[in-house]
């Protein structure tokens, strides 16, 4: 019996221009069977009126978050058990017909939309919590839990989830655990490849994996988990996770510093780590074009004058608010003295806390709202971090309406964002492949946190060597031999 069933709720973007489809891609559709008359029924046998094909009723489903590229799946289907996963997967697999996961669909590499007419299987009804082991601080739950939902059912029991990330609202935890995703407090908490103590996924074939362990130790050989975890959908459909649930802390500070030049940032990092230790929960940054869009786009009340190069968040969750909000003072007040930082300030009340997270996580969004995004998130040494940004501007200088830098730098992450007023393609192959090359000549990642997707999945060498790409293609041929899950995404495609 489900413990709590939990609310879905999305998050929409704004931006007008039609996404790209497939043609603008110049690929062709792999040799799969189109969906007639007889599968739609024997689809509605499993899941009765859980099958949607109205064009009206599909079309947000075809279309990403970002609103850059369009799929044309005739069909979503929406279960709400892992066996009427399994049994849809079963049929799709002996037919041949291709089929994509979706979760919350808020993906920003366009893993979580079809490219041509896959069949879409939402998770979005899947959202029911399974148990809570309170005392061990583990919590199973069906896939599609939005992931804000069950941060506040953790709350109500002073725990809460690891994971915390900007499209919380919509997003679902598959999704988060198919694509890996970092978010903003991985630098406290660790990866999902540490968080999720088990998971279970339905195979192609429609076989079911019930790797749902509880316990934080379990040393029995392969640990199969792992190889689902950031695999985007194309090795098996996650349809529920076992998860650790860290209490959450009693006091939380925020502050916001700026400062002039990246050389600084860095020192903010450095000094807040050495002076906060245990407490530091976040450090995030982002600079003064991000800071300008918020303003523009979401007319957020900004806690510091936004003529600053650069802005840093720095976050202490700890259990004595006295002790933690005199550790951070003090630390701000060393990076003054030490001409780190221009200025500063402490939010003391949560409205405050809350508008100045406010002003990093809703950066995506601000962006969205401007133009055509061409959005990169690399893995970097942090004393190169910006140097890719600035080099960026320079090169697309007069072709770009806005570049900007953000992102986390407690984990090298960078976010790279370049604006264009339309989908250009001499934008793109200004950016493509030099942002790869200058990446991997620097030993970073091509993707720190989004994943592949359909968008980066040609370029995975310049992060793997071939014989790594050889063996997760025999990983993905064991799993998966007829290529239906999630095609064209993650592994390079052969034309
Ligand atoms: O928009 C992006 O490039 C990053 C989105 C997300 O990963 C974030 O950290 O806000
Ligand atoms: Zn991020």
């Amino acid at each position: 019996m489900p413990l709590l069933m939990i609310r879905h709720t999305v998050r929409r973007s704004l931006s007008t221009l039609p996404p790209l489809t497939a043609q603008h891609y110049d690929i062709k559709r792999g040799d799969y069977s189109k969906v007639n008359d007889v599968d739609i029924e024997l689809f509605q046998s499993v899941l009765g009126d859980r099958v949607l094909t109205d064009p009206a009723l599909v079309e947000p489903y075809n279309v990403d978050w970002m609103r850059i590229m369009r799929g044309q799946s005739k069909v979503v289907l929406r279960p709400k058990t892992t066996q009427e996963i399994s049994k849809i997967m079963r049929h799709c697999n002996g037919r041949k017909l291709a089929v994509v996961p979706q979760g919350g669909n808020t993906g920003l590499v366009g893993g979580s939309v079809p490219v041509f007419d896959e069949i879409i299987i939402s998770t979005s009804l899947m959202n029911n919590v399974l148990s809570l082991d309170e005392t061990a601080g583990v919590l199973v739950c069906q896939s599609g839990c939005v992931l804000k939902d069950l941060d506040n059912y953790l709350s109500e029991r002073n725990l809460m989830m690891p994971l915390d990330l900007g499209a919380k609202g919509s997003c679902q935890i598959g999704g988060n655990v198919s694509t890996n995703a970092g978010g903003l407090r991985l630098l406290r908490y660790g990866s999902l490849h540490g968080n999720v103590l088990g998971l279970e996924a339905v195979l192609a074939s429609g076989e079911v994996i019930n790797s749902l362990s509880t316990v934080r130790k379990d040393n029995t050989g392969y640990d199969i988990k792992q190889l689902f975890i950031g695999s985007e959908g194309t090795l098996g459909i996650v349809t529920a996770v076992s998860i650790l649930t860290p209490v959450r802390p009693k006091s939380v500070n925020v502050a916001l510093v700026c400062c002039d030049t990246f050389e600084q940032v860095q020192s903010v990092f450095v000094t807040g780590r050495k002076l906060l230790g245990e407490i530091l929960s976040a450090v995030e940054f982002f600079d003064s074009s991000c800071y300008q869009l918020v303003k523009k786009h979401l007319s957020l009340s900004l806690p510091l004058s936004s003529h600053h190069q650069f802005y840093v968040l720095i976050e202490t969750a700890g259990s004595n608010h006295s002790h933690d909000e005199e550790k951070l003072s003090l630390c701000l007040e060393e990076l003054m003295s030490s001409n780190v930082i221009i200025n500063g300030t402490i939010a003391t009340d949560y409205t405050k806390m809350k508008n100045i997270w406010n002003c990093r996580e809703l950066i995506a969004e601000a962006i969205n709202k401007e133009g055509v995004t061409y959005k990169y998130d690399v893995s970097l040494p942090l004393k190169c971090m910006y140097e890719l940004v600035d080099i960026m501007r320079e090169r697309l200088k007069d072709k770009a309406l806005c570049v900007l830098g953000y992102g986390h730098i407690g984990d090298g992450n960078l976010h790279f964002n370049a604006v264009g007023g339309s989908h250009s393609k001499e934008l793109l192959d200004l950016i493509e492949p030099f942002i790869f090359e200058w990446t991997a000549d620097r030993k970073g990642s091509i993707s720190a946190e989004h994943g592949l997707g359909f968008k980066k999945a040609n370029f995975i060498n310049y992060s793997k060597t071939d014989e790594t790409v050889s063996l997760m293609r025999r990983f993905k041929d064991l799993l998966d031999p007829k290529g239906i899950l999630n095609p064209y995404k993650t592994l390079p495609r052969i034309h």
